[in-house]
């Protein structure tokens, strides 16, 4: 079998169908030597009337290879650049063939896969959930640089095309149909061909049917050129949006606006060679290397069970209990009776359980408004989850997930309740997120099946689960707890127990540097500018405010009983200023009426002035570059930290956690992998000269000298 399959038919259409090596159809020199080798065929062939490109893999064709964006390195520009011209020069001969070229979409034609397709003068596509047409190159700090960035605005016209070269929309066939990414939607993939092979032989003698658009006399771009009012206008206040939005951290959309523009200004070859020049600028940049390792590899990693024991059996759960229908427990329900699962969700009385599954119908109400379900599936999916407030539905659970209060005395005397009504080989799984997993657990007659499933709120937005083994807990029952976190779609990081385990113990080092800050006397709108201007969501006071000081304030007295608060992290500064700003001052966070900001009834929100005369001192300055540090390096010096003591048992979970647990920057690919392209010596130095300034909690950890003295990357 070839590479490529090349079949001739008695009508004189050929059909490509690619069958690469491995598992999907990818754009490396496998395909570079197929493609020239069919195009040269194809170019010389006799009697040729259009050639169909078609797919004998699952996924129509994957795109880039990612192992060799990842290779590459600065000083290797050239042959980089040479690399991309030649696949491009390859997909220009494709639709320059004298007959028409249709492209059969089978499934997905993501990045370079799409590109191929744009390349193609008709695309037809089956109507089925797994194909999905776009480029999303942004997502991996990079830019479509086969074409895609030139094509879409060719086709589309600038304005149109910006969201799918920015954003890395991706859109089902229907959709792509109405947005004129494809022509033909065809309801089965048998119909795919005879669709291809009639569109071909209704256009015997139409000579512009061989032409694309942009190749056509008289040309002109959709939705006008760079020089109409409308796109002028755009292509000015483009650049402002878009840095308010990468707040300057990311170059990949900066440089794919830029490459947008000339697309509608300039020939079009001239802007594939412009568009090449970009890819190879950003395949070479920290933030591409970044979002590659993390996004692409350790995902798939995770996602394919890099943190699973691999010698358990997989699992799924068929019948879950949920004790507690707040915020949390109603959430954990939703997703488990999408996945099909029985739910019997438990509260006190049957109304608050009641009011529990209705956050259920509220969600699917609104995917059935949205076309995206029947009404039918939905109901399906309610008859799965049974309200109640006894014990006795819960017979049989093989897991329970406990969603009550944050309270130990509580969560304890539950666990000695309920715990009887699990399957025999059941587990149980507490959602905590500040209670240590094996305090919780010496309440169980069988620790080894107790495991902490940390949900993140929304449950059903967030689409991380933290899985928490306590030091009881077995590997057949983290292996279960793994495969249930899977069965609802969430990715699952797994670590060992700690106090705020790994995300909640990492993200309070930014809440506590910002408490600092604060405390030494600089000013709180600073602070919160500093917190996003190094890339995360929000500023770390706003963030208390909506943790609330109040729970962390219960938390560290609930820590201080038992006698494990100073083994956390050494915070006192923050303990003080959390105190007197709940205490003396009655700020407790904004479901308190308030806390460093005061909520305005219209949702706007602004700095407490009493935080000014507390804590506020015009004499004291830190540089910004300081500041930014400060906050990103705290917790990337805890995320490490939690590595060097077994909390994180992989890198891996360090990156995918601290991205889709806290809100990380993405740019830094997570808070490990950060230092990989930091540099481990430079990032050592600087810990030493922060720590020299502003203290131990800034000492290099062991483990990054450790890194350094081998001359190795955290992987
Ligand atoms: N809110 C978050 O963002 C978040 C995130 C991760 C984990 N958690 C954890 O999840 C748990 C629940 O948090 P939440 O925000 O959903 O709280 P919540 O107050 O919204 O809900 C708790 C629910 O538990 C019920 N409950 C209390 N005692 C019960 C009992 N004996 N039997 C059955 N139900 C009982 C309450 O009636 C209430 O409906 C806590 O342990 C919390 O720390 C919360």
């Amino acid at each position: 079998m070839n590479v490529f399959d090349y079949d001739k038919d008695s009508d004189g259409i050929v059909t490509v169908t690619m069958d690469m090596t491995g598992p999907v159809n990818a754009m490396n020199d496998e395909y570079r030597v197929a493609m020239d080798a069919t195009l040269e065929k194809l170019e010389q062939e006799q009697g040729l009337t259009g050639v169909i490109l078609a797919s004998a893999k699952k996924v129509f064709f994957a795109g880039g290879d990612l192992n060799d964006l990842l290779a590459a390195a600065p000083g290797a520009e050239a042959t980089f650049m040479a690399e991309g011209e030649r696949v491009k020069a390859g997909l220009r001969r494709l639709e320059k063939l004298p007959v028409p070229v249709v492209a059969a979409i089978n499934g997905a034609a993501l990045g370079g896969g799409f590109e191929i397709c744009l390349s193609c003068n008709y695309r037809v596509a089956v109507n089925d959930p797994a194909v999905q047409l776009g480029l999303p190159e942004v997502s991996l700090g990079l830019l479509p640089g086969g074409g895609g960035v030139v094509r879409m605005v060719n086709l589309l016209g600038l304005e149109k095309a910006l969201p799918y070269l920015l954003e890395g929309t991706r859109v089902d066939a229907a959709h792509a149909l109405a947005a004129g990414l494809v022509h033909e939607v065809v309801e089965t993939r048998d119909q795919l061909l005879p669709a291809a092979k009639a569109w071909i032989l209704a256009q015997q003698g139409v000579s512009e049917a061989a032409l694309q658009p942009w190749d056509r006399k008289g040309f002109r771009l959709p939705g006008g050129n760079a020089s109409s009012p409308h796109i002028a206008q755009l292509i000015t206040v483009a650049p402002a949006l878009l840095r308010k939005k990468t707040r300057g951290l990311l170059p990949a959309p900066e440089v794919i606006l830029d490459c947008a523009v000339e697309a509608a200004r300039l020939d079009l070859d001239t802007a594939l060679r412009i568009e090449s020049r970009g890819l190879t600028w950003l395949a070479m940049t920290p933030q591409a290397k970044n979002m590659i390792s993390t996004f692409f590899f350790a995902m798939n990693r995770i996602n394919r069970g890099g943190s699973r024991p691999a010698d358990v059996p997989s699992r799924s759960v068929e019948k879950v209990g949920i004790l507690g229908a707040g915020m949390m427990g109603q959430g954990i329900a939703y997703v488990s009776a999408l996945a099909g699962i029985k739910v019997v969700l438990k509260d006190m009385s049957v109304e608050a359980a009641a009011r529990g599954k209705a956050y259920s119908e509220q969600l699917l109400a609104k995917r059935v408004q949205r076309g995206k379900m029947t009404e039918e599936k939905k109901q399906q999916i309610l008859e799965l989850i049974l309200p109640t407030d006894s014990n006795d539905d819960l017979a049989g659970c093989d897991l329970i997930v406990e969603a009550v209060f944050e309270n130990l005395a509580l969560k304890q005397s539950i666990t000695r309740e309920t715990e009887p009504q699990l399957a025999a080989d059941g587990i149980w799984g507490s959602n905590t997120s500040t209670l240590p997993i094996s305090e919780l657990a010496t309440a169980s007659a069988a620790p080894e099946k107790f495991i902490g499933i940390h949900f993140f709120s929304p449950v059903d937005k967030m689409p991380l689960v933290e899985i928490i083994c306590g030091d009881k807990t077995s590997e057949e029952t983290l292996a279960r707890a793994y495969d249930y976190a899977r069965q609802i779609r969430k990715t699952p990081i797994v670590v060992n127990d700690s106090l705020g385990f790994f995300t909640s113990r990492t993200f309070g080092t930014y809440l506590d540097e910002g408490v600092r800050m604060l405390r030494e006397g600089l000013h709180p709108v600073q602070i919160e500018a500093m917190g996003r201007a190094v890339g995360m969501p929000v500023g770390p006071l706003a963030v208390y405010d909506e943790v609330s000081l109040e729970l962390t304030r219960k938390a560290q007295e609930t820590w201080r009983e038992m006698g494990v608060l100073d083994k956390f992290s050494d915070s006192t500064v923050t303990r003080e200023v959390i105190n007197t700003m709940v205490e003396q001052h009655g700020r407790g966070g904004r479901y308190h009426g308030g806390g460093f900001y005061e909520y305005a009834e219209d949702g706007s929100k602004h700095i407490w002035p009493g935080l000014m005369d507390l804590y506020y001192n015009a004499d004291v300055t830190v540089s910004e570059g300081d500041m930014r540090d400060r906050l990103l390096f705290r917790q990337v010096i805890e995320a490490l930290r939690c590595l060097e003591t077994g909390v994180l048992r992989t890198v891996d979970d360090g990156n995918i956690g601290s991205i889709m647990g806290i809100g990380a920057p993405v740019w830094t690919g997570g808070l490990i992998q950060f230092v990989n392209t930091y540099g481990v010596e430079r990032f050592v130095r600087r810990c030493e000269a922060l720590a020299a300034t502003y203290g131990e909690r800034f000492a290099p950890p062991a483990i990054a000298r450790e890194k350094l003295a081998a001359g190795e990357l955290f992987e």
